[in-house]
């Protein structure tokens, strides 16, 4: 570090040296991933080359063959499909994981709800919603407890242009808040809102440049 300069704060999420195979297949190779808080950080990388396995292995959802991840703080995961009770309403789904949580009330529920625009699917079943709407759902419930640490597989796919709007001043509300977000994306024209591009390349992390600062990839 230069002298004089700011120490760079804990990382809040860190992975080292992931490995992964399904059967004979490699697709994890030495991933290495350090996120700062209030960092966001994409998740890039093509078809098949291990972007949601290595989401689920930061996630604690699928055991990594070799190496560790330290998570210092609460996660929350929104994974591609989402993980919903069909026959339960979406006022029911947002008691049950507040209890889950512990959380005193619904007030951060009803307000994501509010803020992605799906009040009036409140007393739907999730059976019944849409896939975007769905989506909304799964992604309000990652969010319900207000994690350090957001993981979002490809989170916006069925969504509307103004819903998509809505979710990136979400998404800048968290960071000013000090939360940290890595997404799965695909899209091109939107890298330029990222503090990190961690392209997935022969199942490793390297980062891509983008116009923002304070990039933290690998150890
Ligand atoms: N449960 C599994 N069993 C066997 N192979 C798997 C399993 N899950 C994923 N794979 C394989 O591992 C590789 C990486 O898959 P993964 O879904 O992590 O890629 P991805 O980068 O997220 O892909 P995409 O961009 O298409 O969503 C692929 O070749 C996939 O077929």
């Amino acid at each position: 570090m230069a002298q004089g300069s700011t120490p760079a704060p804990p990382p809040v999420l860190q992975a080292r040296d992931l490995h992964k195979s399904y059967g004979r297949h490699p697709v994890l190779r030495g991933a290495d991933l350090t996120v700062a808080p209030g960092q966001l950080v994409a998740v890039v990388g093509e078809n098949g080359a291990g972007k949601s396995t290595l989401l689920k292995i930061l996630a604690g959802t699928l055991p990594a063959d070799r190496g560790e991840v330290v998570l210092s703080g609460t996660l929350g995961y929104c994974p591609q499909a989402p993980v919903l009770n069909a026959s339960l309403t979406v006022e029911q789904h947002l008691r049950y994981f507040a209890a889950a949580h512990r959380l005193p009330d619904l007030d951060r529920g009803r307000e994501l709800v509010r803020l992605l625009g799906y009040e009036q699917y409140e007393a739907s079943l999730a059976g019944e919603l849409s896939g975007g709407t769905r989506q909304k759902l799964n992604l309000t419930l990652a969010l319900l407890h207000d994690p350090d640490v957001l993981l979002l597989d490809e989170p916006y796919q069925g969504f509307d242009w103004d819903t998509y709007l809505r979710f990136w001043d979400l998404v800048d509300d968290l960071r000013t808040r000090g939360r940290a977000i890595v997404v799965i994306t695909h899209l091109v024209f939107e890298q330029d809102r990222f503090d990190l591009l961690a392209d997935l390349t022969d199942g490793r992390l390297a980062p891509r440049t983008t116009s923002r600062k304070d990039h933290h990839v690998g150890a």
